[in-house]
């Protein structure tokens, strides 16, 4: 059996331990040092891990808008892999680096003039980073200081627990109806799970976003702080939540959501060849530039 063996040596300490775990028949080596932080970057991912609380801060700096291109999911699922590996991880924080937006969604260029193999790649990304994220045995918490329109709200709604700031120039939703897109049927799970079938029914039909009240008023976010206070709201949560007993916390989380990801799980192929059927259509492909027009004459 091949034993991937991984040493981390934290530099900034000479006072650095090294911790050998051996799980699952893997043979991993981890070092805390005194200061118990342990902070890493990649190109567009700031993660702060607090070693001795168990919680690790993803901030999102993908400018201008951490729009969700297939670079971007490879990096978040990369470090979504690594933090779900380490068993010093219990909880996780999502929030973003970017003034104004928590996430503009899937990058609309991903989905325009791309070659359908391409357009395969890309929405194997998406699945992977929702199976990641919506089956995650950590705590999720959304810190949404931000905007959060499609594929920013997905990720949202994956996470155990949304806090978002109280700025009414905001808005989270699944609008994919107003791009003539259409959310496929793990995005409307995934809402149905959160804000029942009715809500979702009207929401998707109609392409709606929510200012946060409105979002809290249909249960889409559970809390509203101001803008200031919604990391340090998130981290006061996450205590409560880390308090529960880890594995009944666990399998319940997994047992509410277990049918929904089979489902996905099982089509995974049949759905990435929807998909790209679906988006490569010539009025699709229509539907998409007339979007991002619109986008560029809003701002002019
Ligand atoms: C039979 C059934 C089969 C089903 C098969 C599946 C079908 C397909 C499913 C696809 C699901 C799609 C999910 C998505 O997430 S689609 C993306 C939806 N996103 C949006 O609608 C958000 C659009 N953006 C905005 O509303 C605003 O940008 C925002 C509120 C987020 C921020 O506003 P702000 O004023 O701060 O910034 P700008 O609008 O000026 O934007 C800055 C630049 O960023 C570009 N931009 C914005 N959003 C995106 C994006 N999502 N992708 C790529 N680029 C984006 C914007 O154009 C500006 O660019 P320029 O500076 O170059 O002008």
């Amino acid at each position: 059996q091949k034993l991937t063996f991984s040493l981390k040596i934290a530099i900034s300490s000479s006072l650095s331990k090294i911790h050998l775990n051996v799980s699952h028949g893997r043979l991993c080596a981890s070092s805390t040092s005194f200061s118990q932080r342990n902070n890493s970057s990649s190109a567009n991912l700031k993660v702060d891990h607090d070693q001795t609380t168990g919680v690790a801060v993803m901030h999102m700096q993908s400018p201008p808008v951490n729009s969700l291109s297939l670079d971007f999911l490879t990096e978040i699922c990369i470090t979504l892999e690594k933090l779900e590996m380490d068993k010093g991880c219990r909880g996780l924080i999502i929030t973003s680096s970017q003034p104004k937006v928590f996430s503009a969604g899937l990058d609309i260029l991903e989905m325009y003039g791309k070659s359908p193999e391409r357009c395969g790649e890309f929405w194997k990304a998406v699945q992977e980073m929702w199976l990641k994220l919506y089956g995650s045995n950590m705590v999720t918490i959304a810190a949404i200081n931000g905007s959060s329109p499609a594929g920013g709200c997905l990720m949202s709604i994956t996470c155990d627990y949304r806090i978002m700031a109280d700025n009414p120039r905001y808005s989270i939703g699944l609008n994919e109806t107003m791009l003539g897109i259409v959310a496929p049927f793990w995005f409307k799970e995934t809402m149905v799970n959160t804000v029942g079938h009715r809500n979702t029914e009207i929401s998707l039909e109609l392409g709606l976003l929510y200012k946060p009240a409105e979002a809290l008023n249909i249960g889409l976010v559970d809390q509203l702080v101001p803008e200031d206070q919604v990391l340090s709201a998130a981290t006061q949560t996450m205590t409560k939540w880390l308090a529960i007993p880890e594995h009944a916390r666990q399998i319940t989380k997994s047992m509410m959501r277990k049918s929904t990801i089979e489902k996905l799980r099982s089509n995974r192929e049949a759905d990435i060849q929807n998909f790209v059927n679906f988006i490569t259509k010539e009025s699709i492909q229509k539907s998409l530039r007339m979007y991002m027009e619109m986008l560029k004459q809003k701002k002019a």
